[in-house]
């Protein structure tokens, strides 16, 4: 979209990923993640006690909008130790009664940037699926520049941002010690190179804004509506299989104890087995990106099929997910499918983040979040759907972003 991750230039891709992997994917990061979600969890419960519209304790929320408001902020800060302040700003455009003030040293226009980061995907899906005859052709021409606008406000804004840091970092006379990815790029090849051996031998610049709005645009995307829309999927499914959503709890009382104001640490997310099968089960139905892109780089035979070199092959997940083949009763929602006996064919059948060189960099820091989101909410609140009827109410461009998810929220006795 911003072409630097998500693009098909060997050299740019592979140089850019060695970066993540030795950032965004490593312990340190995950376990910083872990407390970053927790301290914004509870920065989200303060704004939630502050609702009225039910009765006392017992509140209605659209999960799906906090928690796409949630994953922005959270990602933003871990990448470049910014606030946006965007649950504030949602809290206030929903109870314009009764604002909260939000605080300084908020960055200009987030509550515009994760509309338009919202809109991006959009386009995406626009400029995939449009032939450029149509798109220059009246009526659909306005679409075109609309969406090209909008990805030029993103960039235009996070340029900005980035300058602002880079003067900030060349003019600092003190030691620079920050693991924002933001900070780390800047500083590749400089004076100042904070990242110990983080780039290759082979580039020996210092990367260009352009470059570094590309990175911090492709993570801010890909670590937004992915992680919000999984959280909604499994609390979605929660809710349809109480049986399921008891003994969850169950594990959770089990592993964190009785004390429901404590932290929770990385180790104790990563010994939640059951809940862990919970999310697979959860995404493994509900694939926020339900078709994956490659192309084949030699001429190649699939099923008695010769394709020729650099065919597109769209990769569908979703009917991957739901095979027959690979699943037994695959629409049934079945945690236990993943220990019980599991079908050895299932593990080598489950893409939700992708798979390969190219498998999701971000396939940690989403599962420690998700994780220790999940843990926070089902440990200090009884949940319950308002509609339990209805199917999960997303819009499907390039990715699935769920709209809507009224839940009623309880804190636990
Ligand atoms: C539940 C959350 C997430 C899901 C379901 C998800 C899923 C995926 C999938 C399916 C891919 C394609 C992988 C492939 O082609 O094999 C991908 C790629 C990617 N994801 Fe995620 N992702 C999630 C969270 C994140 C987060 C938190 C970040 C970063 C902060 C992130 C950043 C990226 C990037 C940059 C790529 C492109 C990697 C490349 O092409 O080398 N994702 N993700």
């Amino acid at each position: 979209m911003f072409k630097c991750l998500l693009n098909s230039n060997y050299d740019s891709w592979s140089y850019h990923r060695r970066i993540l992997q030795k950032t965004i994917s490593s312990p340190q990061f995950t376990k910083e993640t872990v407390e970053s979600t927790q301290a914004l969890f509870r920065e989200m419960e303060g704004l939630w006690k502050l609702i009225d519209n039910i009765d006392g304790d017992v509140k209605k929320i659209d999960f799906a909008g906090w928690l796409s408001q949630f994953t922005f902020e959270n990602t933003l800060f871990s990448l470049t130790t910014l606030r946006a302040h965007n649950l504030i700003n949602y809290y206030n455009a929903i109870n314009p009664q009764n604002k909260v003030v939000v605080p300084e040293g908020t960055i200009p226009n987030s509550h515009s940037f994760i509309e338009s980061s919202k809109m991006i995907f959009e386009g995406a899906h626009f400029f995939l699926l449009t032939p450029k005859i149509l798109r220059n052709s009246p009526g659909i021409s306005e679409t075109r520049d609309h969406l090209l606008k909008n990805k030029a406000w993103t960039s235009n804004n996070l340029l900005k941002l980035i300058s602002e840091r880079r003067t900030q970092v060349e003019n600092s006379n003190e030691k620079i010690d920050s693991n924002g990815l933001l900070t780390r790029f800047l500083t590749i090849n400089t004076d100042k190179d904070i990242n110990r051996n983080i780039a290759d031998d082979k580039h020996t610049e210092k990367i260009s804004d352009d470059d570094i709005k590309a990175t911090i645009a492709d993570l801010l995307l890909g670590g937004t509506f992915t992680t919000a829309s999984m959280l909604s999927a499994i609390v979605y499914y929660l809710g349809h299989n109480p049986k399921e959503q008891k003994r969850m709890v169950q594990e959770l009382d089990d592993v964190l104890g009785s004390d429901r104001d404590s932290n929770i640490t990385l180790d104790q997310v990563n010994k939640l087995e059951y809940t862990d099968t919970v999310f697979k089960e959860a995404t493994r139905l509900f694939p926020n990106i339900p078709v994956n892109i490659r192309a084949n780089a030699e001429p190649s035979e699939i099923a008695g099929y010769r394709f020729l070199a650099n065919t597109q092959f769209m990769i569908d997940i979703e009917a991957i997910h739901r095979s027959p083949d690979y699943w037994n009763d695959p629409d049934t929602f079945n945690p236990d499918r993943w220990t019980n006996n599991p079908d050895p064919k299932q593990f080598n059948n489950y893409y939700q983040f992708g798979g390969g060189v190219r498998v999701c960099p971000g396939k940690k820091m989403a599962l420690a979040e998700v994780k220790t989101i999940v843990a926070l909410l089902y440990r200090n609140y009884d949940i319950e759907l308002v509609d339990k009827v209805s199917p999960l109410n997303y819009k499907y461009d390039v990715i699935k972003i769920v709209q809507e998810l009224e839940i009623k929220i309880k804190p636990r006795n």
